[in-house]
């Protein structure tokens, strides 16, 4: 017997394996609580307690890790599934040198406490017998379900949206499984919480909601030290890291350090809607200081009180951070780009793509998704892409990156040079049109847009003088699709495409009832934030989200369950085609060009398999052999939320 860090190792003479209690547990040695589990690495403050599993040897670990729907145990070990946590013997000892297995047991109080085992009242009368928790609980057993419904009449009865935020916050860090069948059964209701546009107005005020941090902060105090920051985190096999600089929030700019809530957002939408084990999941937030004057003199802010870094000291912290990832956790670990300013979002996406897995939402998540709703949309409108117009008010990463990935698609359906299908599509900035006698002052990612055109300095006059069939508002800017523009769109359109993108609803180009009622509802229309239906002259007018929500859990899966090493623009292309083609007939008879939110696992699942297959096609996958089905093996590898068993 030894003590490592205040916890006790037992060698186990009968099986060879060693066992590590935790010093508050080590009273529970007797048999019947068997617990199979990964051990950690060993260093001061890492968390060793781990899977409660319903066997008692390596072997049956193994066994329940292999299902036969399963093709690939790895996966199923790493990506998700019923026994998540139970990794592969290499990874569960490499920095621990004890072989083959360290078992532990949680039980009693550290159990209830564990947001990863807790599971409330739904603990059985044999679980409370064999892991101690009598007299810890109430007599009452409630199951999962009734849980859920309890919790739903509660969040209910929350008329702010920021206390329903609260809610699920608390509950996320108290019964995990719970918050996500929560968010997975009422997708839907909860989507707008968790999510845009509710983690907007938390991020603008999480210094003062804060309670318990989520996630891993990295700031210029840990310059130097990243690897070791790294190590602290109590997850080892980390497949998804959402990281943000905080400084371009949504369209609510410069939130530092309290940004934070988008890489917790977004990542418990990968576990919820793409199905990503959430130990796997990291998200990161790298505080370099705030520009933002009211944080920086409000009493609760929680990151650094400087102004940004910028030049070499910014970048010399960025790439510390993106050598460290690489180092502790491989080159398959997928790394997203989340909400950095365009300033650095593209040199980040240009710099490192050719290195790491990296995926920049906001330029190619957005891009993927506004794609896939105009694939649906020509089903109403008629024509193919190249037939059509485009103008976008804002050019920044979604601006240019939708631009992009439309010439692309047209490119690649017609043959015509990249070039040439640029030339349909225009964009606006604050200045106005970007036009070829602009170039020489443009910014690098707008100059592929400078077409040849007599100036014009504002969105109204661009409109009448383009005629787009497809207005696009990208620009963080609320209110700028005023009344004028969209009837001047429904002038020489039957059916004008408008979509107002920028988020959260404060910050949309226009509200779903706006667009209706100017456009007498002639439009078809879609938002970055969520709008309720609308009624006009007696009709109900439901309008879509076109969110990066329905593209990058399923992106993110597919390179995953592929073990990709490089994101490619064809896999963004093949996405948008899969969740085009989800969208039904009775979808597009509404006017919806996107299916709805509560499919989206299967939707999830649809583009996970068609990134898969793009990256077998390229040669950037991994994972060999590759699975003869891919719709089912991605499927098969998806987390589930449901309680388990603990014998
Ligand atoms: O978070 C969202 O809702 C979409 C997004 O990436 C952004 O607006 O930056
Ligand atoms: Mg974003």
């Amino acid at each position: 017997m030894f003590a490592v860090n205040g916890s006790t190792f037992l060698n186990n003479s009968l099986s060879g394996v060693p066992r590590f209690f935790p010093r508050s547990t080590q009273r529970v040695a007797a048999p019947p609580v068997v617990v199979a589990a990964v051990s950690s690495n060993g260093r001061p403050g890492d968390r060793n307690v781990s899977v409660l599993v319903e066997n008692t040897s390596k072997e049956m670990v193994e066994s329940a890790t292999s299902s036969p729907s399963v093709i690939d145990k790895e996966a199923k070990s790493t990506v998700g599934g019923g026994v998540e946590d139970v990794y592969g013997e290499d990874s569960a000892t490499e920095d621990m040198h004890i072989t083959p297995w360290t078992v532990t047991v949680a039980s009693g109080y550290p159990l209830l406490r564990d947001p990863h085992y807790n599971k409330g009242l739904a603990f059985t009368e044999k679980e409370r017998d064999a892991h101690f928790l009598r007299g810890l609980l109430p007599p009452g057993i409630v199951s999962q379900e009734i849980q859920v419904k309890k919790m739903m009449r509660n969040m209910r009865q929350y008329q702010v949206p920021l206390q329903r935020y609260m809610a699920m916050m608390d509950l996320q860090v108290r019964n995990e499984r719970l918050f996500y069948k929560l968010l997975i059964d009422n997708v839907e209701e909860l989507l707008p919480v968790v999510y845009t546009p509710t983690v907007g107005e938390a991020c603008q005020k999480y210094g003062s909601i804060f309670r318990q941090p989520q996630g891993l902060f990295i700031s210029l105090k840990e310059k130097g030290r990243i690897l070791e920051v790294l190590k602290n985190w109590p997850e080892k096999k980390i497949q998804v890291i959402v990281v943000t600089d905080g400084e371009r929030i949504l369209g609510l700019g410069d939130l530092g350090c309290q940004g934070m809530g988008i890489p917790v957002g977004k990542l418990s939408l990968y576990s919820a809607l793409g199905g990503i084990r959430p130990s796997a999941c990291l998200p990161v937030t790298i505080d370099v200081g705030t520009n933002n004057e009211k944080l920086l003199e409000d009493e609760f802010y929680i990151g650094l009180r400087r102004r940004r870094a910028t030049g070499q000291e910014y970048s010399e912290l960025l790439h510390e951070f993106m050598s460290a990832v690489k180092q502790n956790y491989g080159e398959k670990v997928l790394i997203q780009f989340e909400d950095f300013a365009n300033h650095n979002a593209f040199d980040l996406l240009a710099k490192y793509g050719t290195s790491h897995l990296v995926f920049n939402d906001d330029i190619q998540g957005t891009a993927s998704v506004v794609l896939a709703g105009l694939i649906a949309a020509l089903k109403l409108v008629g024509g193919t892409l190249a037939d059509h117009r485009f103008l976008f008010l804002g050019a920044g990463e979604a601006g240019t990156g939708i631009a992009e990935l439309i010439a692309l698609e047209i490119s690649k359906q017609t043959g015509a040079p990249l070039e040439e299908t640029r030339k349909k599509i225009w964009l606006v900035d604050s200045k106005g049109l970007i036009v070829r006698s602009r170039m020489e002052s443009l910014q690098h990612f707008k100059r592929p847009w400078a077409h040849e055109h007599g100036p014009i300095n504002n969105l109204a006059d661009a409109v009448k003088s383009i005629k787009p069939t497809v207005l696009i508002g990208s620009s963080g800017a609320g209110r700028t699709f005023t009344k004028e523009i969209v009837e001047s769109m429904s002038s020489f359109n039957e059916k004008p495409v408008i979509l107002a993108l920028s988020n959260p609803t404060s910050q949309s180009e226009c509200t779903a009832e706006e667009a209706y009622k100017w456009s007498e509802g002639k439009c078809i229309f879609a938002s970055g934030s969520p709008f309720a239906p609308v009624e006009h002259n007696g009709k109900v007018y439901p309008s879509g989200q076109a969110n990066n929500a329905y593209i990058f859990p399923g992106f993110g899966l597919g390179l995953i369950i592929s073990g990709a090493i490089r994101v490619h623009d064809d896999m963004l292309l093949v996405a948008s085609e899969a969740l085009a083609e989800q969208v039904s007939q009775e979808n597009l008879e509404k006017g919806l060009i996107y299916p709805p939110f509560s499919n989206i696992r299967k939707i999830s699942a649809q583009i996970a398999a068609r990134v898969a297959e793009k990256a077998y096609k390229l040669g950037l996958a991994t994972r060999l052999p590759q699975p003869e089905n891919l719709v089912r093996y991605a499927e098969s590898c998806m987390y589930s939320p449901n309680y388990r068993t603990y014998r």
